[in-house]
């Protein structure tokens, strides 16, 4: 063979990252995007035929300056705490979806839904979740959402990874 032309390998490369690993890949990176300083919550809406149509992040309203706006969690009332404000994940990627119908989608989801969150992901016909986290299970906001996904017919699974950590070079240099 000519010295110039690469030995071109004749089967894939096996180490590829598997769908699940990468739609749970894609709620975390956009976790990353969160100014949330004590739980950065990432979501991703995956279609049946495995298209992405939706990401979000926690953070507060279009117009709500991130500098303005309380992000902790101790206060006299809820006004005064960010969970008078901030938008969960689960809501901004429903929001932030770019097609009209997602029925029968994954919602790929860092944390498990609020109860808010699984009336919308119920709402938008969305079929399955996939969380990471699940840090309150016995918390009744929880406990509520639970058993809306269970009412409403939407299954929760727990997210296994199959590459339990993925390294990104953003850097020129190759990796
Ligand atoms: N499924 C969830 C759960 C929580 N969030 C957001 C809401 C807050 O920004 C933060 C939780 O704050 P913490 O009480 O842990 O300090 O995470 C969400 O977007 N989706
Ligand atoms: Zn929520």
């Amino acid at each position: 063979m000519a010295e110039h032309v690469k030995e071109v390998p004749e089967r894939k490369r096996d180490d590829f990252l598997r769908w699940e690993d990468y739609f749970m890949s894609l709620a975390s990176i956009s976790a990353m995007r969160s100014k949330d300083p004590n739980t950065q919550v990432g979501a991703a809406i995956i279609t049946a035929e495995f298209k992405v149509v939706g990401l979000g992040y926690n953070g507060m309203p279009i117009g709500c300056h991130d500098d303005i706006m309380p992000w902790g969690k101790m206060g006299s009332d809820l006004s005064e705490t960010k969970y008078g404000f901030v938008c969960h994940a689960e809501m901004n990627a429903i929001m932030n979806k770019n097609t009209h119908d997602i029925s029968g989608s994954t919602m790929y989801t860092t944390h498990f839904p609020c109860n808010e969150c699984a009336k919308l992901i119920i709402q938008s016909r969305i079929k399955r979740v996939v969380y990471l986290h699940h840090k309150k299970p016995q918390d009744p906001i929880y406990v509520a959402a639970a058993f809306l996904f269970d009412t409403a017919g939407v299954k929760c699974k727990k997210f296994e990874a199959e590459k339990p950590s993925i390294t990104i070079n953003l850097s020129e240099r190759p990796s």
